[in-house]
């Protein structure tokens, strides 16, 4: 006797589904009518324990799958999906730059007197991230031992150029080449400020590699950042030139310098480099008057 093939009217003798159910009825008569919802009650999906087990299994199962997806499994339209991150902003109102490519600005104040700052210092682990912003918020602190840090949040009130900064700082986890972006820090952040060791050749090397890893997170061209070359006090074993510093903070449009946070050098100074990127990007000096056409022959 020869196999059957591919054609053959054997078949395998499956259940058929039976989705003539009343759920599946009602389910139906509502889809049908424009001014009912197409999802059906809890009520209909799930009938009682009771009822369902009367019926035979492939007939719950498709009480349980009705043929259109409930509304709320539809892809979101664009419209949608903005009103939604609208809504997200309001989760972050301290955070005016929460929203991928919205710049904060000076109405951003809750305050008018004083400004929020939200900046992260970031780089790859030891290079003197933790040092330098304790340093700065309650100096005279240095360490020589060294923790690592998970995560450590602090604030401090400065004022620069006259204006006064409400700065929340997160020092954050040294980052290895492969680490993983932590995504919070790629929205509602002001600015950031790239550490790397000026003995260590390869922690300068992280520091386009997180820059581009922020550009990319948060969706922008640009953001205010400052590179800090630390340590600067082991001059006699620099892997890194301060030309060197210098060239990859313009490439990056950033500002730069280099610190000690062990002979507190430097360090308001990377701060303060920091807030003046802030203040270019969110509050940038209103341009001077374009001379006009006609004022070329006005002498
Ligand atoms: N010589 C010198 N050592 C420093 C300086 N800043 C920090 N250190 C030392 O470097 C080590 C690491 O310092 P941390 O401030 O913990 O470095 P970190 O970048 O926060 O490290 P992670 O928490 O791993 O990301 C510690 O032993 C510090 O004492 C500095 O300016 N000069």
């Amino acid at each position: 006797m020869s196999p059957p093939s591919r054609d053959s009217t054997r078949s395998i003798n499956l259940p058929s589904l039976v989705p003539h159910t009343s759920t599946y009825r009602a389910h139906k008569s509502r889809s049908r009518s424009p001014d009912t919802p197409t999802t059906p009650t809890q009520s209909s999906y799930f009938p009682s324990v009771s009822s369902s087990y009367d019926e035979p299994w492939n007939a719950r199962v498709a009480a349980r799958s009705p043929p259109q997806p409930p509304p709320f499994h539809r892809h979101r339209t664009a419209s949608e999906t903005l009103s939604s991150l609208l809504d997200e902003e309001t989760l972050f109102n301290d955070n005016p730059a929460v929203l991928h490519n919205k710049k904060p600005n000076s109405t951003d104040m809750a305050d008018p007197s004083s400004m929020k700052r939200k900046v992260v210092i970031m780089g790859s682990p030891s290079v003197g991230k933790t040092s330098l912003t304790q340093q700065y918020v309650s100096p005279p602190t240095y360490n020589a031992s060294y923790y690592p840090t998970i995560e450590d949040t602090l604030h401090k009130t400065v004022t620069h150029n006259g204006i006064q900064y409400e700065c929340e700082i997160i020092d954050s986890a040294g980052l290895e080449e492969y680490s993983l972006f932590p995504g919070k820090y790629g929205l509602g952040v002001h600015g950031y400020m790239l550490v790397y060791s000026i003995t260590s050749r390869q922690s300068f090397e992280m520091i386009p590699i997180i820059h581009d890893k922020i550009l990319d997170y948060a969706g922008l061209e640009k953001v205010p950042c400052v590179v800090v070359g630390q340590k600067v006090d082991l001059d006699g074993e620099r892997a890194v030139t301060t030309a060197e510093g210098e060239a990859l903070a313009k490439k990056l449009s950033a500002g730069f310098i280099e610190s000690s946070a062990k002979d507190n050098k430097n360090v308001v100074r990377a701060f303060d480099a920091l807030l003046v990127e802030m203040q270019k990007e969110y509050n940038p000096a209103p341009e001077k008057k374009k001379a006009s056409w006609w004022s070329w022959g006005a002498k």
